[in-house]
C-alpha cells in the first residue's frame, strides 16, 4: 500500500506537485499518468525519500519510506534505467544490490531470468545496454529483495512492443500475488491494458483519478446524427458540452440517454451513438492536463 497525502514540492517559483493525494492499494496495478514535466517523477521521488517534500507526506506499507527497516526488501524502485553504473556489468549491479540489501545470491539468477536477460547479456558491461536492456535490468534490481511494492518510473520507456507485453504480464502477475504496483507513463497507450486505477497528473495536480471505466463516463460519448449543427446548438441549451470530435461527429460530456432525448426533442435523427473509447480518453487526458495550468508562485 502507498498512501500519498497533500504532497507538495516547490523549486522555486514552480509549484512542480501540488497537493497530490491518492492510494495505491495492494494487489493492484495503479498507473500515473501524465504529459512530460507534469510531476511523476518528483512525486516518486518523494515517496522514495530521495526528495524531501516541501509539505505532505507520503508512506508506503504504512511508514515513510526512510522509516522502513531494509526498504530494499520491502520496496522494489525503477526511477531511472539510464544511471546505472556503465562500466559494471548486469549481474556484477545485481551481486552488488544483492549484498547490500542482504539478498541471497542465488535470486540474481532467478531475477536475471524472470526479466529475460540471457547469462551471456548478464555478462556485457552496462554501456553495451540498450535502453530496453537497461531497463530489464532496472527491473531485476526493484525484484531483487522479492518486495511488496514496486515504485517504476517510465519502466516501458524504450521496451518494444513485445518488451511492453512482457512487462504487462510481469506487474499484472506481482499484483495478482498481493503486491502493490505504481508506474508512471506519458502515454495512455503504455498503461491502460495493465493499470487497474489511474490517476492522472498535470502541472503538478491531480486532475482525475478512477478505474478506466469510470475515467471512460467521464469522457462521455461520441455521437452522429443528419444535423449535428442542430444538435450541437441543442445540447449546448441544454447545459452540455460539445466539442467536434476529431474523427467526425460530436464529442459530448454526458450520458448516451441525455444525448438520444435531446436529439428526439430537437427532432434530429441520431445515426450513431457509443462510449468515447480510449481515443475519447486520450482525448480527455490532453484537455485535462493542458487545461490545469501550474501556478506561478513568488518565491
Ligand atoms: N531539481 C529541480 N529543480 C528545479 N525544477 C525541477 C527539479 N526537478 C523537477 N523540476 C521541475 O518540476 C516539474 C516536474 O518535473 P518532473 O520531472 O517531476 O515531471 P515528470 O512528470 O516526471 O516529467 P517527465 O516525464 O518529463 O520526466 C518540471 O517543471 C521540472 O522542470
Amino acid at each position: 500500500m502507498i498512501t500519498v497525502e497533500h504532497l507538495t514540492k516547490r523549486y522555486g517559483p514552480v509549484l512542480a506537485v501540488d497537493d497530490v493525494s491518492f492510494t495505491a492499494e495492494p494487489g493492484l496495478v495503479t498507473g500515473f499518468l501524465g504529459p512530460n514535466g507534469a510531476g511523476k517523477s518528483t512525486a516518486m521521488r518523494m515517496m522514495t525519500g530521495l526528495t524531501p517534500p516541501t509539505s505532505g507526506a507520503a508512506r508506503i506499507l504504512g511508514k515513510p519510506f526512510a522509516a522502513l527497516a531494509n526498504p530494499g526488501r520491502r520496496v522494489g524502485v525503477l526511477l531511472d534505467a539510464s544511471a546505472q553504473h556503465a562500466g559494471r556489468t548486469g549481474r556484477e549491479t545485481l551481486v552488488l544490490a544483492a549484498l547490500l540489501t542482504g539478498v541471497e545470491r542465488r535470486r540474481v539468477d532467478e531475477v536475471l531470468d524472470t526479466v529475460g536477460l540471457t547469462p551471456a547479456e548478464a555478462g556485457r558491461r552496462v554501456r553495451t545496454y540498450s535502453l530496453g536492456m537497461r531497463q530489464r535490468l532496472g527491473l531485476a534490481t526493484a525484484l531483487l529483495g522479492d518486495p511488496d511494492v514496486l515504485i517504476l518510473d517510465e519502466p516501458a520507456n524504450g521496451l518494444d512492443p513485445a518488451g511492453i507485453r512482457w512487462m504487462r504480464d510481469l506487474l499484472r502477475d506481482f499484483a495478482r500475488d498481493g503486491g502493490t504496483v505504481l508506474l508512471s507513463s506519458h502515454l495512455l497507450s503504455e498503461i491502460e491494458q495493465v493499470a487497474d486505477r489511474l490517476v492522472v497528473i498535470g502541472r503538478g495536480r491531480v486532475v482525475a483519478e478512477g478505474t478506466k471505466d469510470e475515467l471512460l463516463r467521464a469522457a462521455g460519448v461520441v455521437v452522429r446524427s443528419l444535423d449535428d449543427q442542430a444538435l450541437a446548438a441543442e445540447l449546448r441549451r441544454a447545459g452540455v458540452d460539445v466539442e467536434a470530435g476529431v474523427h467526425g461527429g460530436l464529442s459530448v460530456a454526458a450520458d448516451a440517454e441525455t444525448v438520444a432525448r435531446t436529439a428526439a426533442g430537437a427532432g434530429v435523427l441520431v445515426t450513431e451513438l457509443r462510449p468515447a473509447d480510449s481515443r475519447g480518453l486520450e482525448e480527455l487526458f490532453l484537455e485535462l492536463t493542458a487545461a490545469d495550468a501550474r501556478e506561478e508562485v513568488s518565491a
